[in-house]
């Protein structure tokens, strides 16, 4: 058995590069830039107004100022700056050249073409031209676009950008016992949910996924299901990953010559976790249980798919303090589902007393996975652990 560190970097190998697109702004939020974004525009283009107003001339603060012209947003005055004068301003508009600061209305007072400083601002309340951004100026590509980036690349005049395709991705669970949500199962029949699951985490991590039709517990079932899987970059497969007489995912994908980079891994739940290349394309087997898929999903599969489009794993441990003291721990890194509740200076994390990797009923009130290392001795109330949050 490797450890989970290992197995994370063999999984991450498995991502080859990130395939490019050119997508409009309304369509990139969520997605990774792939090249450069350089700047066709200088961000204000002008030196701009603050605030609504008179821009006027430092030099005549004291005097009575005549107001001689008007530069709204989008229709700048175009007139010359004389001394001993002031032009309305609103907000955005270009303050003219030849003023050099803004005063606010509520510090004037206006009495026909003339106007009273009441009170000066500290501010000159001009945003000069480029203290947003120059034109030529770079967005560097690795970055997951935010709304604030597609409304700075809009705001640069890019209206296309190179984005990652979304990696695609097949999920297919199989097991005699499944059916469908909404089907009446027959006796020994249960409701497949994993597939569903791992779908949307994988969704939530910028793929495009498919679920397939549920296998059967025959390597003929579960090799019609790979061949449908063969557009996909990924194929996660769900349970059959055990020592059983049904458990055929390894012997089937070895047949179709998968590439092995580990089966089992230190790591509770997930240990029968297997991992591989099926020819140009990576495959990952989930094992059946229900937490354990959704854990290995959010562990392993989300960090692929995340390279897949090109970003580092941006996996981030948080801490907190326990609220109960825990017995010691055997050789695999236990993620514990856990609650995370309001502390001092870092949150209280309290694991649930039944650990069973069946429960989705634990697993769906967990906000978090607490993280025991491999032979952790018990801890005591208050101890600093790390946690991994779940589903944010
Ligand atoms: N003798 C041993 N038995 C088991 C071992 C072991 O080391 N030796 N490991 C256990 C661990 S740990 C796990 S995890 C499971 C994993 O088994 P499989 O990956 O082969 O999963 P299945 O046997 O197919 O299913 C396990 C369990 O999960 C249910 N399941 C499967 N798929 C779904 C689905 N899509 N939706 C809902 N539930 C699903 C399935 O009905 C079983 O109850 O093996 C242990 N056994
Ligand atoms: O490792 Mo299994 O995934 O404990 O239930």
């Amino acid at each position: 058995m490797i450890s989970v560190e290992e197995a994370l970097t063999k999984v991450l190998s498995l991502a080859g590069a990130a395939s490019p697109e050119t997508l409009s702004l309304d369509q990139a939020a969520g997605r990774v830039l792939l090249e450069p974004a350089i700047s066709r525009m200088t961000q204000p283009p002008f030196d701009s107004a603050a605030m609504d107003g008179y821009a006027l001339r430092h030099a005549d603060l004291g005097q009575r100022l005549r107001v001689i012209g008007e530069s709204a947003a989008g229709h700048p005055w175009t007139g010359t700056a004389e001394p001993g004068t002031a032009i309305r301003i609103f907000t955005g508009g270009a303050v003219p050249s030849g003023y050099d600061r803004v005063e606010m209305q509520e510090n004037t007072q206006r009495d026909g073409d003339w106007l009273t400083i009441t009170a000066s601002s500290r501010d000159t309340y001009i945003r000069g031209r480029g203290c947003d951004f120059s034109e030529g100026d770079r967005i560097e590509p690795g970055r997951l676009l935010s709304a604030a980036d597609i409304a700075l690349l809009a705001a640069m005049n890019l209206p296309r950008v190179t984005v990652a395709k979304r990696p695609k991705v097949a999920v297919l669970a199989g097991g005699d016992e499944l059916v469908r949500p909404g089907e009446t199962p027959s006796e020994g029949q249960i409701i497949s949910s994993n597939d569903l699951a791992v779908a949307a985490i994988a969704r939530a991590a910028g793929a495009e996924s498919e679920i397939l039709p549920i296998a059967r517990d025959s390597e003929d079932s579960l090799r019609d299901s790979f061949a449908r899987a063969q557009d996909s970059e990924l194929l996660v497969t769900i349970g059959g990953a055990s020592v059983g007489d049904h458990d055929l995912v390894g012997k089937v994908a070895e047949s179709l010559g998968m590439e092995r980079a580990f089966y089992k891994i230190a790591m509770r739940p997930g240990k029968p976790l297997m991992a591989g290349r099926i020819g140009q394309n990576a495959m990952l087997g989930l094992p059946g249980n229900p937490v354990s898929a959704i854990v290995c999903a959010t562990v392993f599969m989300q960090p692929l798919i995340r390279a897949m489009q090109g970003l580092p794993d941006e996996t981030r441990r948080f801490r907190a303090r326990l609220s109960a003291a825990l017995p010691p721990e055997g050789g695999r890194q236990h993620y514990m589902r856990a609650k995370l509740k309001d502390g001092e200076e870092l949150p209280l994390i309290a694991p649930f007393d039944n650990q069973d990797s069946s429960l989705l009923s634990v697993l769906s009130q967990a906000d978090a996975l607490l993280i025991r290392p491999p032979h952790d001795p018990a801890r005591q109330e208050g101890e600093i652990m790390d946690y991994l949050p779940l589903f944010h």
